[in-house]
């Protein structure tokens, strides 16, 4: 079957962050029950960032069916899981720690690696593996879901404009020791994996990030790491 191509995006605006939180999480919701409805489960990746403290509406949210849910970190920092730079550390802070999804489904870096960022790399992507090759046959995972944060230079997951990574056609998950900000360590998952989704969500706040995200969107041909995740 030809390839799609991509959908175009649909831009949602929000009067103030209390007013995101709430769509955000009866959008996760709704994400989740198509997903169960067509696929018997709902797998969903998480970026780094402020994206966490915007799933705190999750808590609380009736008609969630945490049991079915699978939840994978599209980029993580090489920090221990209790550190305040560690993206499952966000997560479980804002909801993860209140909501009854089975520990096991949590799927978070192997910390006995730190050591190590390309076994920690590897690992990782052999969990998404584990997971996805059951159900799946393609060559790359399919998320239910993807959210996603922008940041200042219109870097997406741990993806950096002008970064080689944005080239990486084959790994699932790989690793890079320069982060301009924060942690250096990180591992991301890769474009392939961004654009195979079934749905990729950026949840961005703050006007200081209004010029880049019209950017983003007027001007692909810039090819800025958020310009580049278009699943079909
Ligand atoms: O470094 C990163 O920053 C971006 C944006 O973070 P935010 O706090 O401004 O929302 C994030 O999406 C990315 O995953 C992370 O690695």
């Amino acid at each position: 079957m030809p390839a799609q191509p991509p959908a175009p995006p649909v831009l949602y605006t929000f009067p103030t962050n209390d007013v995101l939180v709430d769509s955000l999480a009866n959008f996760v919701v709704k994400a989740q029950n198509d997903a169960i409805d067509k696929r018997g489960k709902f797998s969903i990746g998480l970026s780094r960032g402020s994206l966490a403290a915007n799933l705190r509406g999750l808590v609380g949210q009736q008609n969630v069916r945490w049991e079915k849910w699978e939840v994978f970190f599209v980029d993580e920092a090489a920090v221990p899981l209790t550190s305040e730079d560690s993206n499952y550390h966000s997560n479980y802070l804002s909801f993860l720690s209140t909501v009854p999804i089975p520990p096991s489904q949590i799927h978070t870096i192997d910390p006995s690696l730190l050591d190590n960022i390309e076994e920690l790399a590897d690992e990782y992507e052999k969990q998404l593996i584990g997971h996805f090759a059951a159900s799946n046959a393609a060559r790359y995972p399919t998320f239910d879901l993807v959210l996603l944060g922008m940041g200042p230079d219109g870097e997406t997951c741990s993806l950096f404009p002008g970064h080689e990574l944005l080239e990486e056609k084959d790994a699932w998950v790989a690793y890079l020791e320069d982060a301009p900000r924060g942690p250096p360590k990180r591992i991301t998952m890769t474009l392939p994996v961004l654009t195979h989704c079934y749905r990729a969500v950026f949840v961005v706040s703050g006007s200081e990030k209004a010029p880049m995200l019209h950017t983003i969107l007027d001007e692909p041909q810039a090819g800025l790491p958020c310009s580049r995740v278009q699943p079909a």
